[in-house]
C-alpha cells in the first residue's frame, strides 16, 4: 500500500492508455468508470455490490454534501468514506458545476460563487479555498479544482474570460490544497469548443504541474464530434504520465470513443438514473422496460451475464415492476446498469493490454446496433 499517489502507465494501443492510479485507499484500474454517489449513496445500491461490480472509486458531490448533512458535520463523524461505509478511493467535485445547474439566485465574480441552497434557501459562499475545505473536511482523496462551466453556444471572449477564471482558480485552489500525501487536486481543462482556447487552457494547467487533469465544459449538450474534436486537441496537450478525467460522461459509445482519445477516468449519472427510469444497458443496446413489448418476454436482460440482475429476472417482471413502480425495478436495473459499465471497461482494459482496442471497439458497436434480437 502506497503512502503516496502514483499514475503508472501499464501499456497503449493508440492514443488509448491502461494504467494504474495508486492511493493509500487503494489502486484504481483505468480507463475506469465512477458511480456516481452524489449524497453519499450510490443510488438504489449497497456499497458492497458497487465494489463487487468492480467499481475501485466513487464520485460525491460537494455541493449535496455541503447543503446536507454539512461538511463540519461528516467530518465530525469521521468522514465521508466511514459515514457511507465505502473504504475505497472517492473524488469529489468542487461543487462549481452543481451550483451553475441546482442553486438558485447564484453570483459568480472572480471571489467565487455565492448561492442560495435548493433545500432551504440558506445563502452559501463558495470560492476557491472553500471548496478545497469543503473537499478535505470529506476526506476526498481526488479533489476538484473550483471551475466555471460556461454554457455553449457562447462567443469567443466569453468563453476565453472564462477559462481564464478557471485557471485563477486553480491556482488559489492548488495553493489551498497545500501538501496532502497521498491525496491529489485535479486541475480541470476549460475552453468550450474553441480548440485553440481549450489548448491554452491544458498548457497552463500542466505548467501547475497538478497530479491528474480533467476535462469540463463538456457533456453539456453538444453533438459527440464536437465533444471528441476537443479531445483530440486537449490530450495530446497533457502530460503523458498523469490522469486524464472527462467529467461527465457518458454513454457507452462516448466512453469507448473518448478512451480511443487518451482519456482513462470517467462519471456519469447515466447507468444509475436511466436504471431508476426503467432503462437497461446491454451488450445489445438499450432495453426500455418501460415498454409493453416486454409484457410477456420472460427471457432475462442477458443469460450471459454475470450480473444475477441481468441473468435471473426475466423481462416481464422487470416490466411488471417499473410499471407498477416498485422500487425493486430500480434497484435490479441499477445493478445491471452498473455492472454493465463494469464490464465494458473491463473489457476495454483487456483489449487496450491486448493491442486489440479497434477491432474490440467495432465488435461492441456492433453488439449495441444489433439491438436486442
Ligand atoms: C465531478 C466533477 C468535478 O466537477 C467540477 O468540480 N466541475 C465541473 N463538473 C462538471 C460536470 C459535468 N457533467 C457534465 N455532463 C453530464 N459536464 C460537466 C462539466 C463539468 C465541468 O466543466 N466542471
Amino acid at each position: 500500500m502506497t503512502q503516496s499517489f502514483q499514475f503508472s502507465l501499464l501499456a497503449t494501443d493508440g492514443a488509448a492508455r491502461r494504467g494504474e492510479v495508486s492511493m493509500p485507499r487503494g489502486t484504481i484500474r483505468t480507463p475506469a468508470f465512477m458511480p456516481v454517489g452524489t449524497a453519499g449513496t450510490v443510488k438504489a445500491m449497497y456499497m458492497d455490490q458497487v465494489r463487487d461490480l468492480g467499481a475501485d472509486i466513487i464520485l460525491g458531490n460537494t455541493y449535496h454534501l455541503m447543503l446536507r448533512p454539512g461538511a463540519e458535520r461528516v467530518a465530525r463523524l469521521g468522514g465521508l468514506h466511514e459515514f457511507a461505509r465505502w473504504p475505497h478511493p472517492i473524488l469529489t467535485d468542487s461543487g462549481g458545476f452543481q451550483v451553475m445547474s441546482l442553486a438558485q439566485l447564484r453570483k459568480l465574480s472572480e471571489k467565487g460563487v455565492t448561492f442560495k441552497s435548493h433545500i432551504d434557501g440558506v445563502v452559501h459562499e463558495m470560492s476557491p479555498e472553500r471548496s478545497i475545505e469543503i473537499q478535505g473536511l470529506l476526506g476526498s482523496d481526488i479533489q476538484m479544482q473550483l471551475d466555471e462551466c460556461v454554457a455553449l453556444p457562447a462567443e469567443r471572449d466569453v468563453i476565453e474570460r472564462s477559462m481564464e477564471l478557471s485557471l485563477r482558480w486553480a491556482d488559489r485552489c492548488k495553493i489551498a490544497f497545500g501538501d496532502q500525501p497521498g491525496r491529489a487536486m485535479f486541475g480541470i481543462v476549460q475552453g468550450g469548443d474553441d480548440e485553440a482556447l481549450r489548448v491554452r487552457s491544458a498548457e497552463a494547467l500542466t505548467g501547475l504541474d497538478l497530479k491528474g487533469y480533467a476535462v469540463g465544459g463538456l457533456a453539456v449538450g453538444e453533438p459527440q464530434p464536437v465533444m471528441l474534436a476537443m479531445l483530440d486537441a486537449v490530450c495530446p496537450a497533457l502530460p503523458q504520465h498523469k490522469p486524464r478525467y472527462l467529467m461527465g460522461v457518458g454513454t457507452p459509445d462516448d466512453i469507448v470513443k473518448s478512451v480511443q482519445r487518451g482519456i482513462d477516468m470517467f462519471d456519469c449519472v447515466m447507468p444509475t438514473r436511466a436504471g431508476r427510469h426503467g432503462l437497461a444497458y446491454t451488450r445489445h443496446g438499450k432495453i426500455n422496460l418501460r415498454n409493453a413489448r416486454h409484457a410477456e418476454d420472460s427471457r432475462p436482460l442477458d443469460a450471459e451475464s454475470d450480473c444475477p440482475a441481468a441473468r435471473d429476472y426475466s423481462r416481464a417482471y422487470l416490466h411488471h415492476l417499473v410499471k407498477a413502480g416498485e422500487a425493486l425495478g430500480g434497484m435490479l436495473l441499477t445493478w445491471n446498469n452498473l455492472s454493465y459499465y463494469q464490464s465494458l471497461m473491463q473489457g476495454l482494459r483487456d483489449a487496450i493490454e491486448a493491442g486489440r482496442l479497434a477491432d474490440h471497439a467495432a465488435a461492441l458497436a456492433e453488439g449495441w446496433a444489433r439491438g436486442d434480437l
